[in-house]
C-alpha cells in the first residue's frame, strides 16, 4: 500500500525547530559538569562524596531526558483524503477492558463503549467490532452492557444524524447546546435522547446482583455461583449487527469474561487483552486493532479515520507499527494537583520520542497492526531474515498461537495477508471456537504472553509490548488530533495517584531488571540505541529513589551533624549549585508556559515529582527487590475511577478534591518521615546559629544547606499540612508513628557521627 504523492497525502511528518531549547540543556548540562568537576576538585569529606555520586546520577538522567528532547516530531493527518481509498480501509477490532464493578463503575465502561460503538467509520457497521472483556466476571456490568446495547440503537443514528461531537453520552449531555432557530428537530431528539440517557443510567445504578441473577431470566444463568477468580469463560453476543435490519447498523458488541482458575496465573490487563486477541481473531479478526481502558472514551469520531492515516499513509508499513494517541484528561483538576496530567511530558517527551523509534505504548488509545502483536517484524526486516519462501509452516504456526484450529487460520491470515478489509461473518456460530481460545490453559506450551500478544512478568505490560514491537524493528505514530482522539480521568487524592505511580515504577522496574531490559534488545535485537535510552528514562524512575533519598538526607544531616554539602558563600564554587537551581527551575517553567500551562501547574508537578520520589517510586523500588528476593509478591492494584460520570465535571464528594489525602498506607511513611526530619533540622540549624553554639568550629553548615532543607520543606508542604489535617486530610497516627521512630533512629545516627 503506498503513500500517494502530492495534495493526496495522508499524513506529515513535521520535524520541530527548537534551538533556544537545546542551548538552555546544553547550559544545565555544562552547570551540572562544572559541579561535578568542583566536587572532585575539591574534596570535602563523606557528604561531600555522596553529593558527588548522586549528582553524577542526575547528570546521567539529564542527558537521557536531553535525547529523548532532542529532535521531536508532529504528525499531522489529512483524513478528507481518504474518502478516494474507502474501499481499502481494514477493520479494526476494538477492546475495552475492565476489572472491578465496585472501582471501575459499568456506567464509566458504558460510555466508554457507547463512544466506540458511534464512531465515524465507513460501513461502520461492517468494519468495527467492539470486545469488553470483564475480568469482574460481574452480572451488574454484563446487565449495563446489555442496556447500552440497546441505548446504542437509538443513540448511534442520533449521533451520525446530527453530527455529534462527543459520543460518550455523559459527556455529551453534561452541557445543553445552543439551539439555533432552525434547529427544531435537533432540540426534540436532544431533549428525548436526554431523558433516555437518564433512564439508562437509572436502570444501570438501580441495578442489584441478587435480584438480577435471580430474576434477570436465561442470561444470567451462567453468572450463577460464579467466583470472580474461578469460573468458565462466559461470552454473549450483546449486538450482532448481521441480525441488524435497519440502514448501516452499529458494530457487534461482545461481552467476554475469560475463563479463571486459581490454578493459573491470569495476568492481569495483559492477559485480558491476550484473550480478548484470541476470541477477536476467530470472530472477525480484524488487522487492526483498537485498545482503550475501561475510563478512555473515544473522544472525536474521526479518530479511527486519523489513525488509518497514519497507518496507510507510509511508503513502507514499517513506519507504523501501532498508532498512540496521548493520554488527555477531562474535567482535570486545576493546576494539576497530584502531578499526573502528564500534559508536558506528553507533550516534550511524546514528541521527541515520536522523532527516534516512535512513541511508546501507553496502554489505552492505541492502535496496533494485529500482525504487529502477534510478534511479527516488518515484511522487510522479515524478508532479509527468512529469505524469499520464509513463511511459517501451520505446524509452526501451532505452536506459537496454540492448538486452535479456527485461530491458527486466521493468524496464518494475518501475517500472511496485507490490510484489507474483511466481510463479517456470522459470529453466533464461532462462540464454540471462541470459548476454547479464551480457556486459561489455552496459552501453555504457547508463544502467547512471551513473542506474541501482550507480554507478561511486569505491572507495566504497555510499555513492556511496546518495547518488544520496537525491539523487532518497528517504528510508530504519535497520533496529536484536535478535538483529542481520546480522553479519560486521571485519579485524585493522595492514596489513588500514589497507588497509580507504584505500579508504574514496580513494572518499569521489573522490566530493567529483566531478560526484556533495553540495552539487551538495542544489543541482540533491532531497538535503537536512542530509543533504548528513552525506555531507560522511564526504567529509572524507580532508581532514582535510593538516589533523591540520599540527597534529600544530605542537607538535614549535614545541618545537625555541623558540615557543609555546598560550597559557602565566599567560596568560588558557591554560584554553581544557585545557578544550576536557577536555571533548572526556569527551563521546567518555560516548558509548562510553553505548553499553555500555569506557573502553579509546574510547582505541583516539580513538588510531585519529590514526593513520588520518596514514596511511590521508593516503595516500588523496595518491592521488586523483595519480589526478586522471592520475599513478596506483586498484584496489580486497579485505580479507583471517579464515578462522577453523570454530571461530568470531574468533581468528587470532598470538598476540596485539589488537596492531598491519605491513608494508613506504608507509601505516607518515608515522606512523613523526611518532612519532619527537614523540619527538625532547619529548626535546630537556625538555633545554633542564632545562639552560636557551633562557633569556632570550622566547615560547618551555611546558606546552600538551608536553602537545599527549606525547598524540600517546601516540596513536602502537603505532608506538613496531614500532620495537622482532619479525617482523610490528615495523616494517620500509625503512620505519624512509625514516621517519628525513622526521624529519631536518624537523628540518632547523626548524634553518633
Ligand atoms: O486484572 C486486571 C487489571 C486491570 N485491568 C484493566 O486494565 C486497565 C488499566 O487499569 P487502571 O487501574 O485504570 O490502570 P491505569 O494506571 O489507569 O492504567 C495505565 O497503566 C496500566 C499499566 O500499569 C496500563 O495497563 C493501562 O493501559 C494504562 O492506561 C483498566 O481498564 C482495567 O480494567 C484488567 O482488565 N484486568
Ligand atoms: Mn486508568
Amino acid at each position: 500500500m503506498e503513500a500517494r504523492s502530492g495534495n493526496m497525502k495522508l499524513q506529515e511528518r513535521v520535524p520541530l525547530r527548537r534551538t533556544a531549547w537545546k542551548l538552555a540543556e546544553l547550559s544545565i548540562l555544562f552547570l551540572l559538569l562544572a559541579l561535578l568537576v568542583h566536587r572532585v576538585l575539591l574534596d570535602g569529606g563523606a557528604p561531600w562524596r555522596s553529593a558527588l555520586v548522586c549528582e553524577a546520577w542526575f547528570t546521567f538522567v539529564w542527558l537521557l531526558n536531553m535525547n529523548s528532547k532532542w529532535n521531536p516530531v508532529r504528525f499531522e493527518t489529512f483524513p478528507e483524503n481518504l474518502a478516494e481509498r474507502v474501499d481499502e480501509l481494514p477493520a479494526v477490532d476494538m477492546f475495552v477492558t475492565t476489572a472491578d464493578p465496585a472501582l471501575e463503575p459499568p456506567l464509566v465502561t458504558v460510555n466508554t463503549v457507547l463512544s466506540v460503538l458511534a464512531l465515524d467509520y465507513p460501513a461502520a457497521g461492517d468494519k468495527l467490532a467492539c470486545y469488553v472483556s470483564d475480568d469482574g466476571c460481574s452480572p451488574l456490568t454484563f446487565h449495563a452492557l446489555r442496556e447500552a446495547a440497546r441505548f446504542a440503537g437509538m443513540w448511534v443514528p442520533f449521533c451520525r444524524l446530527h453530527g455529534v461531537a462527543v459520543r460518550a453520552p455523559f459527556r455529551f449531555f453534561s452541557s445543553t447546546p445552543e439551539f439555533g432557530p432552525a434547529d427544531h428537530k435537533f432540540m426534540d431528539d436532544w431533549t428525548f435522547m436526554k431523558s433516555e440517557y437518564e433512564k439508562l443510567v437509572r436502570r444501570i445504578e438501580d441495578a442489584d446482583e441478587t435480584s438480577l441473577l435471580r430474576h434477570g431470566g436465561g442470561e444470567f444463568a451462567e453468572f450463577l455461583d460464579v467466583e470472580r477468580n474461578n469460573h468458565p469463560t462466559i461470552i454473549k453476543v450483546l449486538w450482532d449487527k448481521s441480525k441488524s435490519e435497519i440502514g448501516e447498523g452499529f458494530p457487534h458488541l461482545i461481552y467476554l469474561s475469560r475463563e479463571k482458575s486459581p490454578m493459573h496465573h491470569h495476568h492481569y490487563k495483559a492477559g485480558a487483552m491476550n484473550a480478548l486477541t484470541r476470541v477477536s481473531a476467530v470472530m472477525t479478526n480484524a488487522p487492526i486493532m483498537l485498545n482503550m481502558d475501561c475510563d478512555m472514551f473515544a473522544n472525536n469520531p474521526q479518530v479511527v479515520l486519523h489513525a488509518m492515516c497514519l497507518l496507510l499513509g507510509f511508503d513502507d508499513e514499517i513506519s507504523s507499527g501501532f498508532v498512540q494517541a496521548p493520554q488527555i484528561f477531562y474535567g482535570a483538576l486545576k493546576d494539576d494537583p497530584f502531578g499526573n496530567q502528564m500534559e508536558v511530558s506528553f507533550k516534550k517527551f511524546g514528541r521527541g520520542i515520536a522523532g527516534l523509534q516512535g512513541m511508546v505504548y501507553a496502554g489505552t488509545g492505541c492502535f496496533h497492526r494485529r500482525k504487529v502483536i502477534y510478534g511479527m517484524p516488518p515484511d522487510s526486516i522479515r524478508a532479509g531474515r527468512e529469505g524469499t519462501t520464509g513463511s511459517l509452516s501451520y505446524k509452526e504456526l501451532q505452536n506459537k498461537f496454540g492448538g486452535s484450529n479456527k485461530l491458527t487460520e486466521s493468524a496464518r491470515d494475518i501475517i500472511s495477508r496485507n490490510l484489507s478489509a474483511e466481510p463479517v461473518v456470522d459470529i453466533s456460530s464461532c462462540i464454540d471456537a471462541a470459548k476454547e481460545v479464551a480457556a486459561c490453559n489455552y496459552e501453555i506450551g504457547t508463544c502467547w504472553g512471551q513473542e506474541v500478544g501482550w507480554v507478561y512478568g511486569s505491572m507495566a505490560e504497555d510499555i513492556l509490548t511496546g518495547q518488544r514491537i520496537h525491539a523487532a524493528g518497528w517504528k510508530s505514530t504519535l497520533m496529536e488530533i484536535e478535538p483529542p482522539g481520546f480522553m479519560g480521568c486521571a485519579p485524585n487524592g493522595g492514596p489513588a495517584c500514589l497507588t497509580q505511580f507504584k505500579r508504574w515504577a514496580t513494572g518499569l522496574f521489573e522490566i530493567l531488571i529483566s531478560h526484556n531490559n533495553p540495552i539487551l534488545m538495542t544489543i541482540f535485537r533491532s531497538l535503537q540505541f536512542r530509543q533504548c535510552l528513552c525506555y531507560l528514562i522511564a526504567y529509572a524512575w524507580p532508581v532514582r529513589a535510593p538516589f533523591e533519598l540520599c540527597y534529600a538526607l544530605l542537607g538535614p544531616y549535614c545541618i545537625l551533624t555541623n558540615q557543609s554539602l555546598f560550597p559557602k558563600t565566599s567560596e568560588d564554587g558557591f554560584s554553581i549549585p544557585i545557578a544550576l537551581f536557577l536555571a533548572y527551575n526556569t527551563y521546567n517553567l518555560m516548558e509548562y508556559t510553553e505548553c499553555g500551562q500555569s506557573a502553579r501547574a509546574c510547582w505541583n508537578n516539580l513538588r510531585m515529582q519529590r514526593i513520588a520520589s520518596a514514596s511511590a517510586w521508593l516503595l516500588a523500588f523496595l518491592t521488586v527487590i523483595l519480589k526478586t528476593l522471592g520475599l513478596s509478591e506483586i498484584v496489580f492494584e486497579v485505580t479507583r475511577k471517579d464515578s462522577s460520570t453523570t454530571d461530568g465535571d470531574g468533581s468528587t464528594d470532598e470538598a476540596d478534591p485539589g488537596s492531598f489525602t491519605f491513608d494508613a498506607s506504608p507509601v505516607f511513611i518515608p515522606v512523613t518521615a523526611l518532612a519532619i526530619l527537614n523540619v527538625i533540622a532547619i529548626t535546630i540549624g537556625a538555633w545554633r546559629a542564632v545562639f552560636a553554639t557551633t562557633e569556632g568550629l570550622p566547615g560547618g553548615p551555611g546558606i546552600g544547606e538551608f536553602l537545599s532543607c527549606g525547598w524540600l520543606v517546601l516540596c513536602f508542604m502537603p505532608f506538613l499540612r496531614g500532620l495537622v489535617g482532619k479525617g482523610s486530610y490528615g495523616i494517620p497516627w500509625s503512620v505519624k508513628m512509625k514516621a517519628s521512630l525513622l526521624v529519631a533512629m536518624f537523628l540518632l545516627f547523626c548524634k553518633r557521627n
